[in-house]
């Protein structure tokens, strides 16, 4: 396809996720529909999309509108490319611009709320959580996020999963945010078919979700529970940080632990699992990797930044706290909780906090935020032992 073509795609994918379609399923869907697209194509269609999902706001000022045609106008514009060079009106080529087209669209200015690519509602939020660090995330998440693999400890070190990457043509290096990061800097797409990842030399997990399992206190023998352990991300983290901790996996959902075991099979892990609503008795350590809005992770899912509503927001809020009080039950006397989110937001992270310490009982050992600048996804995570 040319790259004209795989902007008229770009431009009626958009559409279909403005009238509501899940980006990955309108995505899915059109490669199902249009089979001579290759894979290259498929990928450079996807990062246009992705790249107008981060920049949704500031791509609509500078094309003039807020349509697949207006996002892909302002894409090429904030590039410095004039777009009347690739809407030529050509076979598969998007129509050339009209004469109103040309005359509109603005760049929203360097402070301009437009420009940070936020819902309005949720900036004020955003700028009470993020302080001073506000104008530079927003415009960090405009980017597409690194990736990242965890070395799987109980398998390998640092050197030997470099070397076992390298031999397969995947470049990767030493990350700064966790002792297990490595940051994939070239054969990304290689990495899921790779011996390294299939053998569980290492496992996909973003730097400051490593960073955040490092400040757990895990050792030999204690029991833990991982209330809300979906896939197994911080579960197989910790039966890597320490093999011999006695780990058991739970979740509301028991389809979000369909991967768990194949994926602790890969690493050498063991995990227990527990059904749902069915965790028994206390544990030393209760992780709570709690449900939140994920907008620290929005480089990845920017859609979810543009679905998300101050009812949905409250209503996490709330299943936070219920979540936090239950797990606590499973708490040992002298025992730990650790709540955990990916998410930028106070009112999901200090706040919850706050407002749970607050019923007495408990005392924060420590708390930190992993902040996007850093290099990772924003992240949360506290630790409150249990008095
Ligand atoms: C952030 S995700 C967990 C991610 C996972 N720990 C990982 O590292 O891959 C949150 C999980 O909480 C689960 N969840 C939601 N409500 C819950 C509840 N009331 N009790 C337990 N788990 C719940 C969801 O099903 C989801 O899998």
């Amino acid at each position: 396809m040319t790259p004209a073509a795989r902007l008229s795609a770009a431009i009626d994918i958009l559409d279909q996720i403005r009238a509501g379609g899940p980006a990955e399923q309108v995505l899915t869907n059109w490669a199902r529909g249009n089979r001579f697209a290759g894979s290259g194509d498929r990928a450079a269609i996807r990062d246009l999309v992705f790249d107008a999902l981060r920049c949704w706001r500031s791509f609509a000022a500078l094309g003039g509108a807020e349509t697949g045609r207006g996002m892909m106008l302002g894409a090429l514009r904030a590039r410095g490319v004039d777009p009347s060079t690739l809407f030529t009106g050509a076979r598969f080529a998007p129509a050339p611009l009209s004469a109103a087209e040309s005359a509109a669209g603005h760049d929203p200015g360097p402070q301009a709320r437009a420009r940070m690519d936020w819902p309005d509602w949720l900036i004020p939020q955003l700028e009470e959580s993020l302080g001073e660090d506000f104008a530079a995330v927003s415009l960090l998440m405009q980017a597409r996020a690194p990736g990242f693999l965890r070395i799987n400890h109980a398998r390998t070190d640092r050197a030997g999963a470099i070397a076992a990457l390298a031999a397969e043509g995947i470049v990767a290096a030493p990350h700064p945010l966790a002792e297990t990061a490595l940051e994939v800097q070239d054969g990304a797409r290689r990495v899921q078919r790779s011996k390294a990842y299939e053998t569980g030399l290492v496992e996909l997990q973003d730097a400051a979700s490593q960073a955040a399992v490092e400040d757990l206190p895990l050792v030999p023998g204690l029991r833990v529970l991982d209330y809300c352990a979906g896939g197994g991300g911080k579960a197989l983290a910790m039966a890597a940080a320490c093999p011999e901790a006695r780990i058991s996996a739970h979740d509301i959902d028991a389809g979000r632990m369909r991967d768990l075991a194949p994926r602790a099979a890969r690493a050498g892990a063991r995990i227990e699992t527990c059904a749902p609503g069915q965790a028994r008795g206390v544990y030393d350590l209760v992780l709570v990797d709690a449900p939140c809005s994920g907008s620290g992770t929005w480089r990845r899912t920017p859609e979810a930044k543009w679905r998300l509503t101050p009812e949905r927001l409250a209503e996490l809020c709330a299943l936070q706290a219920d979540i936090l009080t239950r797990a606590s039950d499973h708490v040992a006397p002298g025992g730990r909780l650790a709540y955990m989110t990916c998410s930028l937001l106070r009112a999901e992270n200090e706040d919850r906090i706050a407002a749970f310490s607050a019923q007495g009982g408990w005392r924060i050992e420590s708390q930190r935020r992993l902040g996007p600048l850093a290099g990772g996804d924003g992240f949360f995570v506290t630790v409150l032992k249990k008095d």
